[in-house]
Formats: C-alpha cells, structure tokens, sequence
C-alpha cells in the first residue's frame, strides 16, 4: 500500500498506526494520511447529500451507524458521487475508477465522496470500521479495487449453505468490500440436473429473493447459475426451458447470470453447443432485459491439467462467445494458486481475462478436515490479468471466514497483500474475544491431509522446529531435548485451553456449531501429546512404574480419537473428524511408538507398539486416482471419492494391496454407470499367486455394484479399464470389508 508523508502548512502529516491495537482498514487501502490529530465521535450528525439519494445503500449504511442520531444541526457529513455539485471540489481527489472512493475526515466535517455509488458504499464501510475505535482519526483515504469483480461462488458439493448463513456472507462481503455472490451449489437440484428446468418452488424461491434483497443492501451482484450440461439436450426445447428458467429468476430479482459447464460427460461438454447457447441467452436475453450483468460461464476444461489445447475446446470458446461473456478457470489444476504463468497460459487461449474461480478453502473433497489456515501462494503481480478473484469456499460457511477475509484483502489491492498479517486480522474480525484461541485452533488446522488432488497447506507452522527437535532427539539417541520438550508442552496446554475456551464460547455460537467436532478432536489432540511427552520422560528417566499407566492412558486417548473419527461429519466421501494431521499427531504417534518400542527392548516387554495403522496401499496409472488416500475405520477400508469426471485410459488400473493376505467381504464400486461390462474387470490376488476375476452385481438402484471376494485370503485387488479405448466415469466409491 502506497502511504504518503505530506508536510503542509497545518504541520507535518505523519504516518502513524491510527491505534494501539495496530488497527488497519481492512480490505488495505491504496492509499491512506493520517494526520496527528483526532476528533471525538460525533454523538449526532447530519447529512448533506443530493435527495435522490434517500434509498442508497450507502444512506442506509450511515443511517445505521448513527442510529436516530441524524439531526439538523449534527456534525456534517458530506456524502456524494463523482459528479455531484456537492462534491464538485474533491474532483480531483476522488480516484478515477470504478468502486472507489475518497474519505476525508476532518475537524468540523466528513466527505465521502464515491466515483459510483459502490465507492460510497465502501468509503462508508471504511468510516464504519474507523468509528470502532475510540476517537475518530483525522484521515484521508483514496482507494479503489484493484479488480472489478471480487467475491464468493457457492459451487462446492456437499451441504448447501443455510438462508441464515448465506444472509449472514452477504453482510460479510459488504463490510470487506467483495461484490460478487455466485449461487451454484451442486447439490441444489434446482440449480442442476435434473430439475434446473423447473421453477423454484414458492419456499425457495421467497429465500432466493429475500438473498437478492440482502446482496442489493451490501452492493453485492448476486449471480444466479445453472448447472444443466449432464443431461442438456441442444435444442430450441431445452434452450426455451433454461431462458424461462432465466426469466423467473429475474422475476425474482437476480440481474446477474451463470451458466456451469463442470463436471460433466457427454453430449453437454461440446464448445461449439456451449458458446452458441450462451450468445443466444447473450443476444435474446441480457441485452434484451438491459439491466443484467455480463454472462459468467465455467467451462467443462476449467483448468490446464485437463484442457486439451489441440483439441479445441478452449479456443472455440475464446473464439466463439461474445467478448462480454465471462470465462472462469481454476488454474493449472482443479485445486492450484494462480500465477503469472498460469494466466498467461489462459488469457491467449479465451482472448480475454480468465475469471478466476479459485477453489480453496473448498473441502468437498477432503471433508473430515478443516481449512483455518492463511490464505496463500497467489501471485501479487497479476492485477491487471484477472478479469475476477471468486472463492469456492467450505460448506462451513463460518469457518470459510478467515480465509474469505484475506481473499478480500488480497482481490482489493494484491501488491500490498501479506498473508500472515491478514490471517491474524481474519481472525481478531471473526472472534475478537477470543483472538488468541482461535489463533491457535486454526494454526494447526489448515493441511487437507493427503488427496487426490495433491493440494496441502502449511500447518502448526510456529511450532514445527520444537515438533522436529524433539522427534529427532528422542527417536535418535533416546534424548530430550528439553527447549523442544517445554515448548511444544506448553503448546499442548494451549491446545488444550483453546479448545476448551472456544467451545464455551458466547460469541460467534455459528462458528462453533460448524467446528465442535473438530474442537473436541484438538483438545484431544492435546491430551493425548501431554501424555505422549510424559511417555518419553518416564522412559528417558527410567520411571518405568509410571511408563504402563501413562501408555494406557495415551492408548485410551487414541481409542477416544477413533471414537470422535467415527462418530461425527460421517458423510459418504471423506468421513470423521481430522486435526493436527500434518505435524501433531504424526509427531505424537511416533514418539509414542519410539518410547514404547524402547520400553519393550529395556523391560522385555511385548506393548503394542502401534499408534494408528494403515494396512492398505493404493496404486494406480490413472493419474487423477494415483493419490487418493485409502480410510481405514474398524474393519473397513475405503478409497476417498472423487467429484470430477475421471479420464480412465486403457488398461489403466487402480490396485489396493494388503500388508499381509486378508480375507475380504464384499467389494463395493460406483463409477457412476452400470454399464461397465467388457469396459472394467475387477480381479483379487489370492495368497497363493493367482488372480481370478470377481462378478460385479449391481447392488441398488442407482450405479452401485459389489462383488464378494471369496473365502479365500486376498493380497490385492484391481480394478482395470480392458475396453481399448478411454473411459470417461466417476469415481464415487471403492470400499470393501474385511471379514
Ligand atoms: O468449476 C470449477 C470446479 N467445479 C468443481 C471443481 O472445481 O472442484 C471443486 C473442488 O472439489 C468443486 O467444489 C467444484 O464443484
């Protein structure tokens, strides 16, 4: 962020924190001064400001912060847009671009003064936060957006968000100035397949309006889209049902439009069908209404590693749509930050700026975590190449906060963008009270765990080289490092407060709904490091006495932490309830395995050594299967699902091998078709060498199959393409039962 030092005539103007607290404007300011000097907080003020402006959001938004308090002769607040006669002589303060704003605060006056309506909606939510402190700082800010759409897409699988927790987003992107709010939730089915030809019925469709209203009050575009390409037919019946599905939405209020080409097989996937149903709700709809923002759609190559350039899909519709229709993109990969190159790669190929639909902190596909951590790894130099900056955040609404926060910070003004900074402000917004707990929540609740689409994060990053000196002191030479051994009990005590602290919280009850399994996980995490570290203390000193009970009731944690895996969020894809899963537990487990193991060799004793034990290994050719991870609960084991249409290639399998020969019940796959015969084969290895083929059976009314594995004991089992030819399916499920 620019600052700038001005000497003048009323004294030198110094940069200053405007508070103890280090409180800055959150989304940062392009530019702000702030003067030596503050005022008291008007108790009444009055508004000057054109008449036709009564019904503005920005005029209800100062109505709000002085409620009842808007009198006469009040402390004057000068309120006006870039054109105004009111505002005539801030001309040349007020920054040439769209959405912004200059706000001066001073001695006898305020002026905001917007170059549109939205800017002066955003410098009265930054008059908003500055009234939070306890005197009024005599400021100037100029600021703007460095891009022209920035927001949220509802596009993730799973939950849809709740009326509440959508009105309640609405809000949130008012205060940190994101404009844009695409409604796509998969799992709507009026917002997909089958029933995105019908109208909502009367329920839904009052809530949709009442989301129109509330996005209206915080200049928020609400996007309405649909998700019709699984079984759209290309025809003028099909295209006459998604323009009247159109036309009762805009009933409803929606000016803004999407149409979703993700995730989709067959007859949908074609560009050239694709662009020429757009131009022609383009031509025939947004250009005939007026009053509707620019076409978005989401191609079905929605990043590189799937788009095949030579094949042409990109460049059709770079050639073909209209030059208004937006086109977003995720990214070298489904989950990937953005970079220069990767937006060089795109930009050429559409022939206009990518509309980036950045997808974290989705977790629909690693569901037993949670994504608390900073936000991260966007480059700071592509401004001027993002036509948009939207996150597809977590079906926990609240808990997506922090990192949505930081998106605003980053989407408002890149170059000034620090992560960690922002990240400590995310946090001190969503929960002021109890800041520091949930700091240290989401400290160690940020990695996805190991998926299949190779995204991680960093996680317990303060913490990490006490983690590793200690895990390398011990399990080495059988020493305590006692720095390491002090610190990271210490942060197991704070584990332990935080946990307990947040989930008797008052404030914010929304968010610790969302998260209580993952609270009791971490307490639990840290009890169960508390007794791990006096583990290897009793060892290292000799208190074999104390070692047993201690061993047990380490023992008696994990059995707990199972519990709390297996008991809650045990939705069919990634079920349970994860935390400290990078750094903690992996730490805990395996000084809890070295202490026993060295118990064992010095007592002669025969303790189970074993933390937590995954006894299956996947392997696969197939890249978008090769690193899913393999669940284990009880005595069965799954593969974690995938959302995405699989590009399987001939003779490309997909094997899950034992540790040692198991004897296996059933097999259960959904590849999200029945028709797999002469197309898949799925074979066990039994422990004497040989493989032999298993019928599959469809098992229910849907796509599901299973297969019995047999008496006899399995080393491993495959699943292979023998068609010849690619194979396009899903990957919904792969699990089977040990007997
Ligand atoms: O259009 C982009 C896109 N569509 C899918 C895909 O990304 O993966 C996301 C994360 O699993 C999922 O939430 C989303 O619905």
């Amino acid at each position: 962020m620019k600052r700038f030092i001005l000497a003048g005539a009323v004294g030198l103007f110094t940069l200053q924190h405007i508070s103890a607290q280090n409180f800055q404007i959150q989304p940062t300011p392009q530019q702000y001064v702030t003067l030596q000097d503050s005022l008291e907080i008007p108790l009444q003020v009055s508004l000057i400001t054109d008449k036709s402006y009564e019904n503005l959001p920005a005029v209800s938004l100062v109505e709000n912060l002085w409620k009842g308090q808007i009198k006469e002769n009040g402390f004057p607040i000068y309120l006006g847009i870039q054109g105004d006669k009111l505002v005539k002589k801030y001309k040349k303060n007020i920054p040439n671009k769209s959405e912004g704003y200059y706000l001066s605060i001073e001695k006898d006056k305020i002026i905001v003064a917007g170059a549109d309506e939205q800017g002066l909606f955003y410098g009265i939510q930054t008059l908003a936060q500055l009234l939070t402190l306890p005197k009024l700082p005599l400021v100037q800010v100029t600021d703007y957006p460095d891009l022209p759409y920035r927001g949220v897409v509802e596009g993730f699988y799973g939950t849809p968000w709740s009326q509440d927790a959508r009105l309640r987003q609405l809000e949130f992107y008012g205060k940190n100035k994101l404009n844009v709010y695409l409604y796509g939730p998969k799992d709507d089915p009026y917002h997909s397949t089958p029933n995105w030809r019908k109208p909502y019925p009367p329920q839904e469709a009052a809530q949709l309006k009442a989301l129109v209203d509330k996005a209206k009050e915080n200049e928020v575009i609400f996007y309405w889209a649909i998700h019709p390409g699984q079984d759209i037919r290309w025809n003028t019946e099909d295209r006459d049902a998604l323009m009247k599905k159109f036309e009762s939405m805009y009933e409803l209020g929606v000016r803004a439009f999407a149409v979703f080409f993700d995730d989709i097989s067959g007859e949908g996937t074609k560009a050239e069908k694709q662009a020429e149903l757009l131009n022609y709700l383009d031509d025939n709809f947004v250009k005939v209404k007026g009053d509707v923002a620019p076409l978005v759609m989401c191609p079905t190559e929605y990043n590189k590693s799937w788009s095949d350039v030579k094949g042409g899909y990109l460049t059709t519709l770079g050639d073909k749509l209209n030059k208004g229709i937006q086109i977003m993109w995720t990214g070298d990969r489904v989950i990937a930050c953005i970079d220069k190159p990767s937006m060089e790669f795109i930009n050429p190929l559409l022939k206009r700026k990518a509309y980036i639909w950045w997808n974290f902190p989705v977790s629909d596909y690693v569901r037993d975590h949670l994504l608390m951590g900073p936000v991260y790894g966007n480059g700071l130099d592509i401004k001027d190449d993002m036509a948009a900056f939207v996150s597809n955040p977590m079906e926990r609404a609240e808990a997506s906060k922090i990192a949505l926060y930081s998106i605003a910070d980053y989407a408002w003004n890149l170059e000034s963008y620090d992560s960690d900074n922002s990240w400590k402000r995310a946090i001190q917004d969503l929960m002021p009270q109890h800041a520091k707990y949930l700091e240290t929540f989401a400290a160690h609740n940020s990695d996805l765990g190991e998926n299949g689409h190779g995204f991680r994060r960093d996680e317990s990053v303060a913490l990490q080289p006490a983690l590793k000196a200690l895990q390398e002191s011990y399990t080495k030479e059988g020493k305590i490092d006692e720095k390491a051994y002090l610190e990271v009990s210490d942060a197991c005590q704070q584990i332990i407060l935080s946990a307990d602290m947040l989930m008797a919280s008052k404030t914010n009850r929304p968010l610790i709904e969302e998260i209580k399994p993952w609270l009791i996980q971490f307490k639990l995490v840290g009890e169960y490091g508390q007794q791990v570290l006096q583990m290897i203390q009793e060892q290292a000193t000799g208190k074999t006495e104390d070692f047993k009970e201690t061993y047990a009731h380490a023992q008696a944690l994990q059995v707990q932490m199972g519990e709390v895996d297996a008991t809650y969020n045990q939705n069919p894809y990634q079920p349970g309830v994860k935390s400290g899963s990078k750094c903690l537990m992996p730490t805990f487990n395996s000084l809890f395995e070295a202490s026993t193991i060295r118990y064992n060799q010095q007592q002669g004793t025969q303790l189970d050594t074993r933390a937590e034990y995954q006894p299956y290994t996947l392997n696969s050719d197939v890249s978008q299967l090769a690193l899913l991870p393999v669940r284990r609960k009880g005595r069965t084991g799954a593969v974690s699902s995938s959302n995405e249409v699989i590009l399987w290639q001939s003779n490309g399998q997909l094997t899950l091998a034992m540790d040692y020969p198991r004897t296996l019940g059933n097999i259960v796959l959904d590849l999200g078709t029945l028709d797999i015969e002469g197309k898949f084969v799925l074979e066990v290895q039994t422990a004497d060498g040989n493989w032999k083929t298993l019928e599959l059976k469809p098992a229910n009314n849907k796509t599901l199959l299973v297969a019995q594995a047999g008496s006899e004991q399995v080393v491993q089992f495959r699943l292979k393409n023998t068609s010849g030819t690619l194979q396009k399916v899903y990957f919904k499920r792969c699990s089977f039962n040990e007997l």
